[in-house]
């Protein structure tokens, strides 16, 4: 007993330590140390071994005399640098030992720029073999000088002497160096003929430019030709002079008082005719030269370059690579995700019960069960059930509230029949849940080897399967469900997995966040991850004038990227990115790495009261169009009514994900089926993209979590500033209508002295203040700009307020009435 305890207590002590060793290996102080002990142990052995060569002889007899104080190397680094040397080169491998400092070097370069540990292997086997091959030579050539080929290769030279002969090892010997460079660096003949095929090409190139060259100098009938073409010029010239003449001589007649013109004239006419000679001068020359050959060469090699232009710059500087300038950039580890006992414990008695019970009320309904499956997962167990022959699956899908109401309990839902099977199913909660953990689906095979260009875990099926969708495919995602049911945390699942998948190049998020607080954390990422307005200082959107501003910004943003789509010639963005990374497309034309854009809003009901229309709108454009640019949005809501998710916007998100609601109608809304009002909350929901629906156990994030997170991305290098989206212009807010005094709001006089106290000019802080709906905010702004109260629309800015305070206001409204 005693001996078990100390082994328990030992046990959890040493597979601690080994764990931090192994982490502290792997960080970058540690690597650069290993890294620069080697670069600087291969320069102590290059001036060992240099060293060793000289002296030799001298230091024979100080290498058994080790520890011996008195006893001196000539050897530069002392009597270990002997002894190394010793080793490597005499009883080694000679000359050939100066690649095992090599090798020492690069490895510890490698391990520098944090290189593949595989590659240091690969590059110390190529290295020995070429080591060995050395030694072995030498060994043949200079048998009289052991130390170049040292031990190892004389030895070894000798045996094999006795088995093949001189004549054999030299067959061996040169194989073996031509095997090593046809693998190594990859020499073939045919690469050989191409290289030679190449340098000729070139030479004759360098040829024929050189002898153009000697002929534009030489060639006496060049320059006529050039004559020749100047002077075609002149005549264009002239002739065109002719015509001018002409055009003056028409004008005669009504210039003909003033005598000067006509002198004028004269003088033209003169030049012209001189100039007319040499023209036939010319047409001779020109016959006499035409024999010089024209080379079209240069002509025909360019259109080549120009064709090959992207494969150059490819073959140049590699694929464009988007995550270039944060390359260091690490991404989340999964140690920042909490883990959880998620092992499901099944209570054989619950499931003997349960399956009693729904054997017994559908015994009461005449329906004889064949045979019955349980599937127990992370929240609830699914019986599937196959009815006796002769049953048919309609009867229990018409009886199917009355099954629920007889089994009574809490979140039973029947699938009469499951998809693709002839069986009926009936989902029982367990008395006992497991949490399903972030970390458990983030870490699983499914997502992290999962190809999809947006993967999102959301949670864990009801056979404990890790779900993973692509939010590219959805393309659009509205979420519903009742306060409190697990919709915030499912929305930093989302969030979460994109940010443990794609790196801050490849996705930017928009988060909207009304309720102010759920999506604060994310702000410390806003240069990484985020996308704002110019001007704008919050990143995360918490006002609805902002919100229509943004929304209508993303709808420029994507009818520029539909334009960028077109002029590439592409369908998607996927593509586009391809083609772009192939440098195939040039930024000189504004073409760019297109980040894919996720747009996050957490409560849309909100939104939809206070901006209605001007919400929707947008939404909708996005929705339908947005697509193909890689711009998705995520919409999620507590009251999941018909005015809130209204036809159109419905129409354009075919993902829905349904947490618990209230009624059975919300639950048709959301859906277009019943079900959400049967679920348990805490996380569980029903997820469909247009057909099946499956009910899912969404991944729980915790906030601590989520600020980890958030805490290891933020305190990593970031750009300059979030990505920004183009400028929106509010067309209505321009407007300096003249609005009538009669016809001001009667909360004008209000919302005037509202605006000179704070000294800033926003619709947003009369909403706040005198509790409006953004329109008549609106409105109000407006008037008080016709007043002269604020300043004109400055984009994102709040406007400038005019009045400097409340007795200035007094003054300026008393003289108003005076006029
Ligand atoms: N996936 C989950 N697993 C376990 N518990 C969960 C899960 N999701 C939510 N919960 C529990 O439910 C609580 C409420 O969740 P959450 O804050 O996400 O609700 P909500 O729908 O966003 O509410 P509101 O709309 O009022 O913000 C959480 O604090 C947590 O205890």
């Amino acid at each position: 007993m005693a001996k078990k305890r100390t082994s328990k207590k030992i046990a959890p002590i040493s597979s601690d330590i080994k764990p931090s060793i192994f982490a502290f290996l792997k960080t970058r102080q540690a690597q650069t140390i290993l890294g620069s002990f080697l670069v600087f142990f291969s320069i102590f052995l290059t001036i060992a071994f240099i060293s060793f060569f000289f002296n030799w002889q001298e230091d024979q007899s100080t290498l058994t005399k080790l520890t011996d104080k008195t006893v001196r190397s000539k050897n530069l680094l002392g009597k270990i640098g002997a002894s190394l040397s010793h080793f490597f080169i005499y009883k080694g491998f000679g000359i050939g030992a100066f690649l095992i400092a090599f090798q020492v070097f690069l490895s510890g370069i490698y391990i520098i720029f944090q290189k593949k540990f595989s590659k240091i292997i690969i590059s110390w086997n190529w290295g020995l073999l070429a080591m060995l091959w050395i030694s072995i030579t030498l060994g043949f050539l200079h048998k009289k000088y052991a130390l170049l080929s040292g031990i190892v290769g004389f030895e070894i030279n000798e045996y094999l002497q006795a088995f093949i002969g001189k004549t054999g090892l030299t067959i061996v010997l040169a194989f073996f160096l031509i095997a090593y460079l046809v693998v190594r660096y990859k020499l073939t003949f045919d690469a050989f003929i191409e290289k030679m095929k190449q340098k000729r090409i070139e030479n004759q190139e360098k040829r024929l430019a050189s002898e153009n060259e000697t002929k534009t100098l030489d060639d006496d009938s060049e320059k006529t030709e050039n004559q020749n073409i100047e002077l075609k010029n002149t005549i264009k010239e002239t002739k065109e002079k002719s015509e001018f003449e002409l055009s003056v001589e028409n004008l005669k007649p009504t210039i003909s008082k003033h005598s000067d013109v006509g002198s004028k004239k004269e003088e033209l006419t003169l030049k012209v005719e001189k100039e007319l000679e040499p023209e036939l001068k010319v047409e001779e020359t020109v016959e006499d030269i035409n024999d010089v050959g024209i080379d079209i060469a240069i002509g025909r090699e360019e259109e080549h370059s120009t064709e090959n232009l992207s494969d150059k710059l490819v073959k140049d500087f590699g694929e464009f690579d988007p995550t270039l300038e944060l390359a260091n950039f690490k991404f989340p580890t999964f140690n920042l995700l909490k883990q959880y006992n998620e092992t499901i414990s099944i209570d054989p008695e619950e499931l003997e019960a349960n399956k009693d019970r729904i054997v017994e009320t559908l015994k009461n309904y005449k329906i004889g069960i064949a045979e019955i499956k349980a599937t127990v997962g992370p929240t609830i167990t699914l019986y599937e059930i196959v009815p006796e022959a002769g049953i048919r699956i309609s009867k229990i899908k018409n009886l199917e509230d009355d099954i629920a109401l007889s089994l009574s309990a809490l979140g039973i839902r029947i699938i009469a029949p499951i998809p693709g099977k002839g069986t009926i199913g009936i989902e029982v909660p367990n008395k006992k849940s497991t949490i399903v953990s972030m970390h458990s689906v983030i870490s699983s095979k499914k997502f992290q080897e999962s190809p999809m260009e947006l993967p999102i875990a959301l949670g864990k099926t009801i056979s404990n399967e890790t779900f993973v969708v692509d939010l590219a495919k959805m393309p659009h995602l509205l979420m519903a469900g009742a306060t409190g049911q697990g919709k915030s945390v499912g929305l930093n699942a989302v969030l979460t997995s994109l940010l443990y998948k794609k790196h801050p190049a490849e996705v930017k998020f928009i988060l909207v966040d009304p309720k102010k607080v759920e999506l604060t954390l994310f702000n410390k990422i806003e240069r990484h991850y985020l996308a704002k307005l110019p001007d704008v200082e919050e990143a995360i959107i918490t006002d609805t004038t902002k919100v229509v501003h943004t929304l209508n910004s993303l709808c420029i943003e994507m009818d520029n990227r539909y334009d960028l789509l077109k002029a590439a010639m592409v369908r998607n963005i996927k593509e586009y990115n391809v083609k772009f990374k192939q440098r195939k497309l040039n930024p000189n034309d504004g073409h760019q790495f297109l980040p894919y854009i996720v747009l996050v809003i957490d409560e849309f009901a909100d939104l939809i009261m206070t901006a209605g229309k001007e919400v929707e709108t947008p939404i909708a454009r996005l929705a339908q169009l947005a697509r193909a640019i890689g711009i998705h949005l995520i919409v999620a809501t507590q009251r999941p009514s018909v005015n809130v998710i209204t036809g159109i916007i419905k129409a354009n998100f075919p993902a829905r994900i349904a947490f618990r609601v209230t009624s059975k109608i919300d639950s048709r809304t959301i859906l277009d089926a019943g079900g959400a009002d049967q679920l348990i909350g805490r996380g569980d929901l029903l997820y469909t993209a247009g057909n099946d629906i499956n009910r899912i156990q969404c991944a729980f994030v915790d906030t601590p979590e989520v600020e980890k997170i958030t805490d290891f991305i933020g305190s990593q290098k970031a750009y300059a500033e979030a990505y920004l989206l183009p400028e929106y212009v509010d067309d209505e807010s321009g407007t300096t209508v003249d609005i009538d005094i009669a016809d001001r709001d009667k909360l004008f006089r209000e919302a005037a002295e509202i605006i000179v106290i704070a000294q800033q000019g926003s619709a947003s802080l009369l909403q706040r203040k005198l509790k409006l709906g953004y329109n008549r905010a609106g409105r109000l702004i407006d008037q008080l700009e016709a007043a002269g109260i604020v300043g004109g629309f400055e984009g994102s800015k709040a406007r400038q307020v005019l009045v400097t305070d409340i007795v200035a206001l007094d003054q300026l409204l008393e003289n108003e009435k005076n006029q």
